[in-house]
């Protein structure tokens, strides 16, 4: 049980995943409680849209909060992981009715986390305290020369998993004695999407978007050949639809092997299922050739290279991605992702006035 002693910096951190919901509960640095609930899709089938799932997930958390004991009044603010908004610059917003709207309306695309500003701001206005969001995936820190694609109507677009991947970039620093703003590092996400992002003095200048570039990922294509996918949209195979969800939640591994789980992949391949075997090694391939083009991206001027996520549990996994790119700088592993105290702490910096919170425009 926790206490409800009236502290003046208590957050609730909200993240929405495609198939979970993670919250948390921080007194200032003090994490109180963490908690994953897994949503099955019998419980979400009903629901034809992703905001649909509003009502059902928030009053799972309240339930929760319900059973802790933890008092509502004594939350100071509501954080959650931003969704995709506009094109925007890394760091910690206030949420308001305008970026609500746009994530309601999804005008820039779907994705599990434009679930979160929306119930961190319906409980917020409840409680009559501030909701914040930070570092969305749409943050787009990305230079003109990287917006080029080779079609002028298909820019480039910039969107990653720029919170953990910024959090984890901060954290090194910090433990190499230095600024995130002073460094040149090259961080790769490995989730069930993967994106690979060059950092040059505390931007993000580059990135493939996960869901059209780069490396294949547990449940995503990554970059194609366009001749042959362009080829396959107009066979009358498959609708608009479905190919949009082989793009983003049906290929990549999954396309392969049946499963988006890297060590059932493993187990297969244990087993002697040699496509396993290549598709785990293909994975690793397209991560380290991404890491190796983000490295002519900062003209080899990198101080170290972060693989984080959950398949940075891998072992196999690294020490083939390590192989090939340690000769471009150090390698440092941290599994998993921090995304929950990096909401929390971007929004403590808000809270004690040590950072302005910026504003969505519009
Ligand atoms: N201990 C582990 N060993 C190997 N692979 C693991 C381990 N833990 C998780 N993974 C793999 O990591 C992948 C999921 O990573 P993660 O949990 O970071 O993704 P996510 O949060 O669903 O999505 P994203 O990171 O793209 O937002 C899955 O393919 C899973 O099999
Ligand atoms: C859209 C960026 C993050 C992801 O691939 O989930």
């Amino acid at each position: 049980m926790v206490d409800n002693c009236l502290l003046k910096e208590r957050i609730l951190v909200i993240n929405p995943g495609a198939t979970s919901t993670k919250f948390a509960v921080y007194d200032g640095e003090t994490l109180l409680i963490k908690r994953t609930v897994e949503h099955f899709a019998a419980d979400t089938s009903p629901f034809v849209k992703l905001l649909d799932q509003y009502e059902y997930r928030l009053r799972i958390i309240l339930e929760q909060l319900a059973v802790e004991k933890i008092d509502l009044s004594t939350f100071n603010a509501v954080a959650a992981r931003g969704g995709i908004l506009k094109p925007l610059k890394g760091g910690t917003y206030e949420i308001t009715q305008e970026m609500v709207n746009d994530l309601r309306e999804a005008k820039r695309g779907e994705h599990a986390s434009n679930l979160g500003a929306v119930m961190a701001y319906g409980l917020a206005e409840f409680l009559k305290i501030p909701s914040y969001i930070v570092d969305p995936v749409s943050v787009d820190e990305m230079e003109p020369v990287a917006r080029i694609s080779g079609l002028p109507d298909l820019p480039r677009i910039s969107l990653s998993h720029a919170l953990n991947t910024k959090a984890v970039a901060r954290k090194v620093a910090k433990q190499l004695g230095k600024k995130y703003e002073e460094m040149n590092l090259i961080v790769a996400h490995l989730g069930t999407g993967i994106s690979v992002t060059p950092h040059k003095l505390g931007r993000m200048i580059d990135v493939n978007n996960p869901k059209e570039e780069g490396p294949l990922s547990p449940d995503r294509c990554g970059g194609l050949p366009v001749g042959q996918f362009l080829r396959l949209a107009f066979s009358g195979t498959y609708t608009f639809d479905e190919l949009k969800e082989i793009l983003n939640h049906k290929g990549g591994m999954y396309a392969y092997l049946g499963t988006a789980d890297i060590r059932k992949a493993f187990s297969m391949a244990a087993h002697g299922n040699e496509e396993a075997s290549l598709v785990l090694e293909a994975l690793s391939y397209q991560v380290a050739k991404e890491i190796g083009g983000m490295a002519a991206v900062l003209s080899g001027q990198v101080e170290c290279i972060i693989l984080t996520g959950g398949i940075a549990h891998s072992e196999p996994i690294v020490n083939a991605i390590k192989s090939r790119v340690q000769f471009i700088a150090p390698v440092i592993v941290i599994p998993g992702e921090e995304e929950l105290e990096a909401l929390a702490f971007g929004t403590l910096r808000v809270i004690r006035g040590e950072e302005e919170a910026q504003m969505y425009s519009v």
